[in-house]
């Protein structure tokens, strides 16, 4: 592939959202550490150089945080719905850039970053309008003269640790609530992805939000900044998205302070094909759940189980289905696989389809996980089993692995053998077996006959080690309010 350089800033109808300082209290500021690159996945070229917040820096955010905090939480929340609406309408009306922008860090097809960004604008806008609906409850008395009230209020300063996968819509997945709520807001985003974040500073600045309520910390230290937000005793939330091994770190941490914490974690989907299963829209499903961001979120597809009457003709209409997928750069029009976001992705990849290789299975679409750069041709095996590390681990990326069942008790049993609980899948007909394998799966988000999930008005999240708490739907902004009971004697 030619050497390409994202000459980004060219590239923009408007030039001033490519931001690479930070947005603290209100104010746009340098790094005390310097800058640190940000760079082109497809092409490994540099494509900005952003501001490097030293662990006080952060510290200085988070007390701006504090001290604007009260005086939004006093804000109606009609109040608070309207700037959020101006900040969606921003976002919605600068699509096409933010999604140029995501692109050029995060490497996925420019319609890919397009669509991430109405998903994250969704978030907003929804959750704008639930700052309206922030109800608290009376109580019948317990005594005569007893009167009880239960109020809902912010929880505070909340702090975002969030992945390079999603750049902007795991952000606004936890902004908008905690907004919405009435906390300000500190985010720390990926080191790989910042450029994405920070934007949203110069369209929070632009709708009107105050200074101080949301706050941008782009730093290249991680745990440094995750120590500052878990140890620094004015922020009451800490919410992460990113693996389940980090987010055990960050919960052992965050625990000396009895901190709140939202866990969006690590994933192992199991998606399971009947052979009353439309194998069309199984083919279809499949391909959405599995190579969407090119295999990396935390939702997609990670173990594909097919019931042995159906095996051959799913492998072999999954197989002619994929290999049309054209890899590339995201900026390159027809693209539907764009790279992995590091080389270190790509082994992943390559030691789940080796281990697989020496256990038995075989591939029948690839390149024996062979890298170009960053880039991965998506890759299918057969005779797939238990064993492989491939049933246990979070792949994320380009890897479909067919494993083979005969009995419903059994898929069920297998697809539960894990320490992940997040996003599950199948394809069925029979009304009964689609009520008893729904019920029966121990996850938090099941998809019957379609492979998509994501959506602003329902409770993601998951269970066992994929995480705490739900974000999105009116469950989302519980995780950002306390709940005060008051006693009244008359
Ligand atoms: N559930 C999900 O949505 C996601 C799951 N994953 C899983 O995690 C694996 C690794 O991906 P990766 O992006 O490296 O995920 P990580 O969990 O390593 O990183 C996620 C975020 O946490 C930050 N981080 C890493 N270590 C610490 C720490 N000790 N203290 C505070 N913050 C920290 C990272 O910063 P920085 O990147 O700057 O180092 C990033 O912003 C993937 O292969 C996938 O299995 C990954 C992303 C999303
Ligand atoms: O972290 C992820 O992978 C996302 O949560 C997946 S989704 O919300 O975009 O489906």
């Amino acid at each position: 592939m030619t050497a390409l350089t994202t000459d980004l800033k060219s590239m923009l109808a408007d030039p001033s959202l490519l931001e690479t300082r930070a947005y603290v209290g209100g104010k746009w500021i340098d790094g005390e550490d310097g800058t640190f690159d940000v760079t082109n996945p497809s092409r490994g070229d540099i494509v900005a150089k952003v501001a490097d917040l030293s662990r006080a820096q952060v510290a200085g955010a988070i007390a701006q945080a504090e001290a604007a905090q009260k005086e939004w939480a006093s804000w109606t929340g009609k109040e608070r719905a309207g700037v959020l609406r101006k900040w969606f309408d921003l976002m919605m009306a600068n699509q096409d850039d933010l999604g140029m922008i995501l692109t050029a860090e995060q490497g996925k097809p420019l319609a890919e970053a397009k669509g991430e960004i109405a998903y994250g604008a969704s978030f907003i806008e929804f959750f704008g309008e639930e700052a309206k609906r922030i109800y608290g409850e009376t109580i019948p008395g317990h005594q005569r003269d007893k009167r009880i009230t239960v109020l809902k209020q912010p929880i505070g300063v909340a702090a975002s640790i969030t992945p390079w996968n999603f750049p902007n819509a795991m952000i606004t997945r936890k902004a908008a609530p905690a907004l919405a709520a009435g906390c300000s807001f500190v985010a720390r985003p990926a080191a790989e992805t910042p450029l994405s974040a920070i934007v949203m500073g110069v369209l929070a600045e632009r709708a009107g939000i105050p200074a101080g309520v949301f706050n941008v910390v782009p730093s290249s230290s991680s745990s440094a900044i995750g120590k500052e937000f878990c140890e620094n005793p004015a922020v009451r939330k800490l919410t992460f998205t990113g693996s389940t091994e980090v987010g055990r770190i960050l919960m052992k941490q965050a625990a000396d302070q009895v901190m709140k914490c939202s866990m969006e974690l690590g994933g192992n989907a199991p998606f399971i094909v009947f052979d009353d299963a439309d194998l069309d829209a199984a083919v279809e499903g499949a391909i959405l759940c599995k190579f969407r961001n090119n295999g990396q979120t935390c939702v997609c597809a990670n173990r594909i189980y097919v019931q042995s009457g159906v095996y051959d003709a799913f492998a072999k209409k999954l197989t002619a289905a994929v290999e049309k997928m054209k890899v590339g750069d995201g900026f390159e029009a027809g693209v539907d696989l764009g790279p992995l976001i590091t080389p270190e992705a790509g082994s992943k990849v390559k030691e789940h389809i080796d281990d697989a290789k020496a256990k038995g299975a075989e591939i029948v679409l690839g390149a024996n996980g062979a890298m170009d750069g960053n880039f991965l041709a998506p890759t299918i095996m057969t005779g797939v089993t238990q064993d492989m590390k491939v049933a246990q681990e979070e792949t994320f990326g380009p890897l479909a692995p067919l494993f083979k069942f005969d009995d419903v008790d059994d898929v069920i049993a297998m697809a539960n053998d894990t320490i992940f609980g997040l996003a599950s899948y199948f394809y069925a007909n029979d009304l009964s077996r689609v009520y008893k394998v729904a019920e029966a799966l121990e996850y938090g988000i099941v998809g019957v006959n379609t492979g998509i999930i994501s959506t602003e008005v329902a409770p993601f999240g998951g269970v066992k080690q994929s995480g705490l708490g739900r974000e999105g739907s009116h469950h989302g902004i519980e995780d950002y309010l306390e709940m005060k009971y008051i006693c009244m004697s008359v």
